[in-house]
């Protein structure tokens, strides 16, 4: 390691704005994504190897990053999911007890980079007010022309199917810990692990589907319910498994359904989604849970959310919980069916945990039905 050769890098956005700083590794690279931030002041490892970020560069808000390593067993995946990181301090010499390895070191082996010293307040202030695009890091700081070119040709996360690139080849068990108490099928469109180890806690032996799997294929499982996982891209481009739901819904299975997932349940209802502004990434959103009155602070990853108005004004649907910056849906459930959706993370790792209690909420609703 030595960051005093690193190379001069440019954060390039779709509409022609440049920030300047510094490659974290002494190689040369470029890289495209959908650019985003997220306001979480710990968790980024977890936030790094989340699948719903793939195709993202992701900068983040918080001072120094890297400064409490990495631990083989935080990743959320197998591998970085992040197109590149942008950040303010990237921090080589990690301190932790239980740091295995440095973020340095992990970005390297899973060929990822990364541009320090950026202004990171004044580009999230920046997206905040002009919106989602799309942008490239480099340390071609010498060929913009050329990077406006093939940032062009960039796909734009609208109309993008990527649970393809991130969902397991094939199907897999992980065994209930404890007591054995029901068959749960995962249609993983980009789970994250600490989604199955709630579901694995609470004595759920699963089944983890390809994205692309028939209803009549999972059916084989004979499972108990259907958990439907977050995932990246926009859930419009799904609609193979919008008839999965279809399905499992007109046969009334138990079924629970975390961020992509959610959106897949309310496209399947008839709601619409659409893309958001800036989405809502970080992990101090405040929701209100309108069945309890209750609020909890959440962990939350998305750019795409749910409509409000036809969430309101359908038959069948209760909006459980809202958003409270802007009052989007943040949960619902179908009103004759065992089926509820949440926008955001009650899995989420480092926290904030106020919202596991729907994880013991879905396992209420398989037994109430087994009962
Ligand atoms: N975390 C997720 O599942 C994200 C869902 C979807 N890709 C979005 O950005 O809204």
């Amino acid at each position: 390691m030595n960051y005093t050769k690193n190379l001069k890098a440019v954060v390039l956005l779709e509409d022609g704005t440049i920030f300047t700083g510094k490659s974290v590794a002494n190689n040369s690279f470029t890289s495209f994504g959908e650019i985003c931030f997220n306001t979480g002041m710990t968790g980024y490892q977890e936030i790094f190897t989340d699948p719903s970020y793939f195709g993202q560069i992701m900068l983040t808000t918080n001072a120094h990053i890297g400064n409490y390593g990495t631990n083989k067993n935080e990743s959320e995946s197998d591998s970085v999911k992040i197109s590149g990181l942008v950040c303010k301090n990237f921090s080589y010499n990690p301190s932790r007890v239980d740091s295995d390895l440095s973020l340095e070191e992990f970005f390297a082996n899973h060929s990822i980079y990364a541009v320090s010293d950026i202004d990171t307040r004044a580009l999230t202030e920046y997206i905040r007010i002009n919106g989602a695009m799309n942008a490239v890091i480099s340390t071609e700081t010498e060929g913009i022309e050329g990077l406006k070119e093939q940032l062009k040709a960039h796909p734009s996360m609208a109309g993008l199917e990527l649970s393809s690139k991130v969902s397991t080849d094939k199907a897999y068990e992980l065994s209930a810990e404890g007591t054995f108490k029901h068959k749960v099928a995962v249609l993983d469109l980009g789970v994250k692990h600490n989604i199955l180890r709630h579901l694995t806690k609470r004595g759920c032996h699963l089944k983890v589907f390809p994205w692309n799997t028939t209803f009549k294929e999972m059916l084989e499982f004979q499972p108990d319910a259907f958990f439907l996982s977050n995932g990246p891209g926009d859930p419009k481009t799904l609609s193979t498994v919008v008839d999965v739901v279809d399905s499992i819904l007109a046969n009334n299975h138990p079924l629970f359904g975390i961020c992509l997932g959610h959106q897949i349940i309310s496209l399947a209802v008839g709601i619409s989604t659409f893309k958001m502004h800036h989405g809502h990434r970080g992990i101090n959103h405040p929701v209100k849970n309108l069945i309890t009155g209750k609020s909890e602070i959440t962990s939350q990853n998305h750019g795409f959310s749910v409509s409000l108005e036809e969430a309101k004004n359908h038959p069948d649907v209760l909006i459980t919980h809202v958003h409270l910056n802007d009052h989007s849906v943040a949960g619902i459930k179908l009103k004759n069916k065992d089926c509820f959706s949440v926008q955001y993370h009650p899995e989420a790792g480092p926290g904030p945990n106020d919202a596991t209690y729907l994880f013991d909420d879905f396992i209420t609703m398989i037994e109430s039905q087994s009962n």
